[in-house]
């Protein structure tokens, strides 16, 4: 602009020829500035566009440096970098180069500049012709932010994608691929390299799918790599065939999801399913809202349900499913009362559960109903687990059938009362029955009496036919005193032929009656190969200032008599009575 005066004095010609540069100049979109030692000389209406240059008179004052920020993002500083592409300029003719610029208005942007040497008469100036690239290069960072993107969701999702071209016969693999398969990144692939990878075992599989794929068949197989290190992964791949118009396999695209730890947790699920399912407790699994998701292979059993496989009650992409269970197991109320008897039903819903919800586990005995109703003694814990946000995800139950243990534990109690040979009460049980028998004698006045009796001439039975036989003797006595006790009546062995009798509410002559007639009973009984045998008895009855040596003491000195008067004789005492000779 400073120097189209210039124009008129050159031949038509060059005038129309520069006219139509000028022109040219005048409409280009792209920044074209003209500068000699630093200064702006010239430019056309796109460059004052572009730097915000209201003032077209300003421009002789402009230095180029004005046009930049002090530091380029290189973080170098604008004026000697410029000064570097300058001298290029100057030296080879041109200079490319990308530039930060910054208008007057304090905007900056990204530019591609071109720099050219011009030789006029007049002196050598520089042009620089600028194009702002910032929407080019805004495009290029959301591109590349995208790209990245993808590639992060892929890393997370643990997927890479693939393309088989088989017109151009290469295969390329995404950064992923390469890292599943452990080969280094950018080395040129081949379908060989590839089926390398496979693990040996799946090759075959994998090459009867990709052969299938290439007939129009879905590719989609999980098989394993083994890449070098040696840590075998599992991958899920996937792909589709695109075929050219005469039907031929043009390329095909596909992705590869490392699925390893997916695997490796699907494995350990199900073997912890099958360890549920050997053990020999009953163990149930219920959803949030109680719904009976899972039994195990004990439970169903003893309820008598169908059996299942694991994959019939679970799998990866559903998780449990509720298979072949009872209707009534779709709600907690209906699970507790289809289970349980009414009294472990209440038990449960009343306290088992709240402590559970609370504590987060609850243990302690209840019951379970078997298929024919009958109730069986368990133990039973419950434990609710809960999700990250504190909510009930899942409770779980176990049982445990302790009829068996019950059983064990009822007849120890048993047997530490009772005297294993004959079952009669034991010397410790009646020790405890003779105090409960004095309090009570004491508290209400109530009369309680005792029998002392002891087997006449036993050592000869022993001594005669063998110990078996005596004890067989002691039995059969006890079966036939048993039988004719009242229930409140207690015997227990006193030890040796010896047995003692606490007869509750009991006077004196109503156990001297009672003493009689089992003297009697056992005179006239027959005793197998023994024969006959004869029993002498002492009677006593309980006094308020009575101990248990004191009484037994009397009983003892009244069965004392009862031998020392010839035997087969009730004495009782105080005072000594015999009654024999009444009897007989
Ligand atoms: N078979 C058997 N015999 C027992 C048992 N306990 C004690 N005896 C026997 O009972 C006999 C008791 O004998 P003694 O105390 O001499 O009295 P007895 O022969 O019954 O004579 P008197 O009591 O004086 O009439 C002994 O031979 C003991 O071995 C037992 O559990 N089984």
């Amino acid at each position: 602009m400073a120097n189209h005066d210039s124009i008129h004095d050159a031949p038509a010609d060059d005038i129309a020829l520069l006219r139509r540069y000028r022109a040219a100049f005048t409409q280009s979109r792209e920044a074209i500035l003209f500068f000699q030692h630093g200064r702006i000389f010239d430019c056309n209406p796109a460059a004052l566009a572009l730097f915000r240059i209201q003032d077209p008179t300003q421009l002789a004052k402009l230095d180029i440096v004005k046009l930049s920020p002090p530091t380029q993002p290189s973080g170098q500083r604008s004026d000697m970098e410029s000064t570097a592409h300058i001298r290029l300029a100057f030296n080879t003719g041109q200079a490319f180069f990308d530039w930060q610029m910054r208008d007057l208005n304090g905007r900056e942007f990204p530019a591609e500049v071109m720099l050219y040497r011009l030789d006029l008469p007049e002196g050598t100036v520089l042009q620089a012709t600028v194009r702002d690239i910032s929407e080019q290069e805004a495009q290029r960072q959301a591109l590349l932010q995208r790209k990245q993107d993808l590639l992060e969701a892929q890393r997370i999702a643990r997927l890479g994608n693939w393309v088989s071209d088989f017109e151009r016969g290469e295969i390329r693999w995404c950064e992923q691929i390469y890292q599943m398969f452990g080969r280094p990144l950018g080395e040129p692939i081949t379908h060989a390299i590839f089926m390398q990878a496979v693990h040996p075992d799946d090759r075959e599989r994998v090459q009867a799918a990709f052969d299938a794929a290439l007939r129009g068949a879905p590719y989609d197989i999980t098989h394993r790599v083994v890449p070098p290190d040696g840590n075998v992964r599992t991958v899920h791949e996937r792909g589709q065939i695109e075929f050219g118009p005469k039907g031929q396999a043009r390329r095909m695209i596909g992705t590869v999801q490392d699925i390893t730890e997916q695997k490796t947790l699907e494995h350990n699920l199900r073997r912890l399913v099958a360890i549920l399912d050997s053990t020999s407790d009953f163990i149930t699994m219920h959803g949030p809202d109680g719904g009976m998701l899972y039994m195990n292979s004990a439970g169903r059993r003893f309820h008598g349900l169908p059996a299942a496989s694991v994959s019939d009650e679970w799998n990866p992409e559903q998780g449990w499913r509720r298979h072949a269970l009872p209707q009534a197991t779709r709600s907690i109320a209906e699970t507790i009362r289809f289970f349980h008897p009414e009294w472990a039903a209440q038990r449960i819903e009343q306290k088992a559960m709240p402590t559970a919800l609370r504590a987060g586990i609850w243990q302690g005995e209840s019951a379970l109903l078997n298929p024919d109703g009958d109730e069986v003694p368990v133990s039973q814990v419950i434990i609710v687990h809960y999700d990250e946000h504190g909510n009930v995800d899942q409770t779980s139950t176990m049982i445990r059938d302790i009829s068996e243990q019950k059983h064990l534990e009822a007849e120890l109690a048993r047997n530490a009362i009772t005297d294993h040979l004959t079952g009669a009460f034991n010397r410790k049980r009646f020790d405890e029955e003779i105090e409960k028998a004095l309090a009570r004698r004491r508290r209400n006045g109530v009369s309680t009496a005792l029998i002392l009796l002891d087997i006449d001439h036993f050592k000869p039975v022993n001594d005669t036919h063998g110990h078996d036989v005596g004890d067989q003797v002691l039995v059969e006595l006890t079966q036939l005193i048993q039988n004719s006790l009242r229930v409140p009546d207690f015997l227990a062995r006193w030890g040796g032929e010896e047995f003692v009798l606490l007869l509750p509410d009991t006077g004196m002559s109503e156990a001297h009656y009672l003493a009689e007639r089992l003297r009697q009973l056992i005179a006239s009984h027959r005793f197998g190969v023994v024969g006959t045998i004869t029993a002498s008895l002492g009677v006593t009855i309980l006094q308020p200032t009575d101990c248990p040596h004191s009484c037994i003491k009397r009983l003892d000195e009244a069965l004392y008599g009862a031998k020392h008067a010839g035997r087969n004789q009730v004495i009782g005492a105080p005072p000594i009575i015999s009654t024999r000779d009444q009897v007989h």
